[in-house]
């Protein structure tokens, strides 16, 4: 995936964070009782989920994606142990092309698969989202950034 987007979509800690208790909230009555993370992305939100939903039994995934791989294909550098179940949320970030999601659901087809961002191309890949994203914008998420200065508007060229 590459960085050059048209657009960005910056996202705080405060906003990464109120998005997933909205998120919780939208899963509260489930009776989910195990948790993936689907690293590295998603191990932000699964830890914020784990203490909303009070639940104690969350593992990862690690994934790593090969960009320049012909068949775009996802390499899985550790396996999860918790097993597949109608009650297990595998959790994502965000799903732009879908390729992450696919492998996760053929992995985990009973599972339910959440996110806090989606763009129009994976979108049907996951069962229950927070925010659209259109699909030429790139999320800038909180733990990719760091507080720098801005230049006032009247200095600016
Ligand atoms: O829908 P896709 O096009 O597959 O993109 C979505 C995936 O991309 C990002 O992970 P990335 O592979 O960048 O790795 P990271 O989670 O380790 O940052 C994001 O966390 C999702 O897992
Ligand atoms: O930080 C990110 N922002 C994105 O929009 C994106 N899409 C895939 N992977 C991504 N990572
Ligand atoms: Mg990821």
């Amino acid at each position: 995936m590459s960085l050059s987007k048209n657009k960005q979509f910056y996202v705080s800690w405060e906003a990464f964070h109120r998005a997933t208790k909205e998120l919780a909230h939208q899963l509260l009555e489930g009776g989910y009782t195990g948790i993936l993370a689907v690293s590295r992305g998603g191990l932000v939100p699964a830890a914020i989920l784990a203490r909303e939903l009070n639940i104690r039994l969350v593992d990862s995934i690690c994934v790593a994606s090969y960009e320049y791989n012909q068949q775009g294909s996802l390499q899985v550098l550790k396996q999860a142990s918790i097993e597949d179940s109608e009650k297990l949320l595998v959790v994502d970030d965000l799903v732009d092309t879908g390729e992450t999601a696919k492998v996760l659901r053929s992995l985990f087809p009973k599972a339910y698969f959440v996110t806090i961002y989606a763009k129009p191309q994976g979108k049907p890949l996951v069962d229950k989202y927070i925010t659209d994203i259109e699909q030429d914008t790139w999320i800038q998420l909180p733990w990719d950034m760091e507080l720098a200065y801005s230049q006032p508007l009247a200095e600016k060229g």
